[in-house]
């Protein structure tokens, strides 16, 4: 379902004239369909920029993410248009993280809904499937008609998984989606998560707590075990001095 095959990204810091940022290069790794990759290391390693890659925030220096997509069937992320991704995140790729972007006063419950209005559901439909949504996600029906701006950080977000799970994604990215959740909504994501691995969404992720992260993971690519793999490669190479 997904193919990263040698992926590489540079950051070229202008400010500071030829500085370079290379968090990772020859990365490679595969996900099965319904299945979630985790990706563990320490801060700074490259966790939410190999996410960033998939989704296309950020464009891969080099390499390819292969990915079977239901609208253009496969398709390497990493070279498709601008048009592509757009489509593609409209109908098939979602991406979560804890910080909520929304456009000021529209309410919670429409804040969710719009995802399925977006694919063609009626008012009526998207509402009430957004209600359902909310409701597993622990969100108080006071909170419905309210503006997601002024919400709790963990409020937020829920409202963001909601809004992320409610359009049953082919491709799910997380990034530490229950980084200020408690312990029993952190529960009930991971049943909504298991449910759609299920039904077959692929994902791949990142969980600040292991603990979490191994009740939802199929697989886990520890970056710092794969850094020192590469650097004993590396070391290899090099030819000994004489
Ligand atoms: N847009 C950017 N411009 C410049 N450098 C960046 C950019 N995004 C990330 N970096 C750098 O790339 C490296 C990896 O960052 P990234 O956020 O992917 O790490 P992470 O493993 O997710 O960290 P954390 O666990 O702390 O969130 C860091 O050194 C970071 O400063």
């Amino acid at each position: 379902m997904l193919k990263v095959q040698s992926l590489a990204k540079t950051f070229e810091l202008s400010m500071t004239g030829q500085m370079k940022i290379r968090p990772f290069r020859d990365l490679s790794f595969e996900v099965g369909r319904g299945q979630f990759l985790g990706i563990a290391g320490p801060s700074g390693i490259g966790k939410s920029s190999i996410l960033k890659c998939v989704y296309r925030t950020y464009l891969p220096t080099a390499g390819s993410i292969l990915y079977d997509s239901e609208l253009y069937g496969e398709l390497d992320l990493a070279q498709a248009t601008e048009r592509q991704i757009v489509h593609l995140r409209r109908a098939e790729i979602s991406y979560v993280t804890q910080f909520l972007k929304v456009i000021p006063r529209i309410p919670a419950l429409d804040v969710v809904a719009e995802r399925l209005l977006l694919r063609g559901a009626t008012m009526e439909e998207a509402r009430v499937q957004a209600q359902d949504m909310l409701q597993r996600l622990n969100i108080p029906q006071d909170l419905w008609s309210a503006f997601p701006a002024t919400f709790s950080g963990g409020e937020q977000q829920r409202v963001n998984l909601a809004r992320a799970l409610i359009a049953r994604p082919r491709l799910l990215i997380l990034d530490e989606p229950t980084a200020s959740l408690d312990h029993d909504t952190t529960l009930k994501v991971l049943q909504l998560l298991n449910e759609m691995k299920e039904q077959g969404t692929t994902m791949i992720g990142v969980f600040h707590d292991w603990d979490v992260m191994g009740r939802v993971a199929d697989d886990i690519l520890d970056l710092r075990i794969w850094q020192a793999s590469q650097n004993a490669a590396e070391t290899e190479q090099i030819p000994a001095a004489r």
